[in-house]
């Protein structure tokens, strides 16, 4: 078995400060990584190969075991219940999931519409609050569906909050808090068992490091 290891890198938000808490583990990471539209990665000095993906689709590229590790939301983790191991909570790119609307409405007690891009968190939290809810999946900008009357509610992530204020929205629940967290593959776990542990090793290092400091 080779002794690379495949990293699926989630493209966007988290793919800075997961790159930066790399490097800062030690590791050399070319300067074409941060600014490269390639979407496989060599760097043959770490044994690594990094391919970048959606980040909702990181768990599933784990999961297939094309690649060995990931790093995805928990947003990401609850939504698509893939079948791979949480490592380590890498404490980045943290914001939280909650229920919005506009000020001041009750909901309907008949199938209120809940508007989202997490169809399962959602269907899941309000069926535990023992509500019967229609669920309406969208794949962004779901604060508008309240506000032109296509939902009653919204269920999305919540970071500085300026999104909802805004446009004039606000919080009802706080549903949970989201970091993301390195993932791996079952299979990888056991058979590279080693080269998985020293980069564990190291990343704590830096995250327990960047605790005290904070
Ligand atoms: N304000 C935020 N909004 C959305 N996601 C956030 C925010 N802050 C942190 N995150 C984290 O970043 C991840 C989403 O990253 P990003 O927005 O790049 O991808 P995306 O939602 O798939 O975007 P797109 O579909 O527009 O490419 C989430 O899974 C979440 O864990
Ligand atoms: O609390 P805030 O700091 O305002 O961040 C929250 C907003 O950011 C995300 O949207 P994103 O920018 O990913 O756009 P999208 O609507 O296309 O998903 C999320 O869906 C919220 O709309």
């Amino acid at each position: 078995m080779s002794d690379v290891l495949t990293i699926a890198m989630p493209k966007g938000r988290i793919f800075e400060e997961a790159a930066e808490l790399l490097r800062q583990a030690g590791f050399q990471l070319p300067p074409e990584f941060d600014d490269s539209r390639k979407l496989i990665i060599d760097v043959p000095e770490e044994k690594f190969r990094f391919i970048l993906a959606k980040p909702m689709d990181v768990p599933t590229y784990v999961e297939h075991g094309v690649a060995d590790l990931g790093i995805a939301g928990k947003d990401v983790m609850l939504e698509e219940e893939r079948d791979v191991y949480e490592l380590l909570d890498l404490k980045i790119s943290a914001c939280y999931l909650a229920v919005a609307g506009l000020p001041n409405t009750k909901l309907n007690d008949v199938a209120p519409k809940i508007a989202t891009k997490y169809p399962h968190i959602a269907a899941a939290y309000f069926r535990e609050q023992g509500e019967q809810v229609e669920i309406i999946k969208l794949n962004g900008s779901i604060e508008l569906a309240p506000m032109i009357g296509l939902a009653d509610r919204i269920v999305d992530i919540v970071s500085t909050g300026r999104t909802l204020k805004e446009n004039g929205l606000v919080e009802y629940e706080t549903i949970v808090g989201i970091t993301s967290r390195l993932i791996v593959n079952p299979v990888s776990y056991r058979m590279k068992d080693e080269r998985i542990s020293e980069l564990v090793g190291r990343l704590t290092e830096v995250i327990s490091g960047e605790e005290i400091r904070s």
